[in-house]
């Protein structure tokens, strides 16, 4: 059974933000509008790409997502997404709920016609501490969403995740059981985890669910607070990494077939041997 329906090709942003929201936006539409020129069907934007990433910038930079006409980064990616006729993963902004005054790390996607399809708030709340080197409590200021997201497009159905999503492997291995060729996850990991585990995570869901993962960073931008390891990636259902970029701004592009995921599937059959009898729940 096919996946993935039709071929297609995937571009990821690797975007240079700064403090100016209208500036992120506007920037991000050039690049949208450039990787639909080159071709791309979906679009992917970063994490937190209308505003610096960190803790103290939420509240400040967050935007009520109900209608377009609530939030000036709603209505700029609607008509990106219209105008290059794309699909469009537009990253991560800060969202503030109007009802229960909580904020949320949220991506918002729409289709071709600027529709929009799913809100995804970020699940698994980034807070680490490792001594000497990264403190970092997105929990401080931010609420977790309480929703799996996979989205249905012309070419199939997508998984998506917000970064610190991609280290819970029970995501990416439902949304393939429910029939995902592909995880997004719009991400910032930093200069000690991302050389770490961003490629390894990448690899590693790829690799567990035998489908494409793309992971979309800003760039680095060595003057912020937070630096961002950037190296946006697609990953292929083998595991291997097929485009990767450095730290600097830049566009990735790859083509995504179904025979990819039917190679792997046929030759390493981990799909279906599993032993759902021997571990029927994982929570338990
Ligand atoms: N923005 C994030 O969720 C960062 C996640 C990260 O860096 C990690 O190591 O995980």
């Amino acid at each position: 059974m096919s996946i993935l329906k039709q071929p297609f090709k995937l571009a990821l942003v690797q975007l240079a933000t700064g403090a100016d929201k209208t500036t992120n936006l506007a920037r991000a539409k050039t690049k949208v509008l450039e990787a639909a020129r080159e071709g791309a069907n979906i679009v992917v934007l970063p994490e937190c790409f209308n505003s610096p990433y960190g803790t103290n910038f939420f509240s400040q930079y967050a935007e009520s997502l109900t209608t377009p006409t609530s939030s000036e980064s709603f209505s700029a990616l609607a008509s990106m997404a219209k105008e290059s006729s794309t699909y469009l993963i537009g990253g991560s902004i800060p969202e503030l709920d109007p009802a229960t005054k909580k904020l949320y790390n949220t991506s918002l996607v729409f289709s071709p016609d600027g529709e929009l399809l799913a809100k995804h708030r970020k699940i698994h709340l980034f807070d680490i501490n490792i001594p000497g080197r990264i403190r970092f409590m997105e929990s401080e200021a931010l609420s977790p969403g309480d929703n799996m997201t996979i989205v249905e497009t012309k070419y199939g159905k997508i998984g998506l995740g917000i970064c610190y999503d991609i280290r819970f492997p029970e995501l990416a291995m439902i949304a393939a059981r429910r029939g995902c060729f592909v995880m997004v996850y719009p991400g910032a990991f930093n200069m000690t985890t991302g050389p770490l585990h961003w490629s390894l995570l990448a690899r590693s869901r790829a690799v567990d669910n035998q489908i494409y993962v793309a992971l979309c960073s800003p760039a680095r931008d060595i003057n912020a607070s937070y630096h961002a390891w950037g190296h946006s990636m697609i990953v292929d259902p083998k595991g291997e990494v097929m485009k990767e970029l450095e730290d600097s701004e830049g566009l990735v592009f790859a083509n995504l077939v179904q025979e990819k995921i039917e190679e792997v599937r046929r030759e390493i059959p981990v799909t279906t041997q599993r032993r759902f009898d021997v571990y029927k729940n994982v929570a338990e």
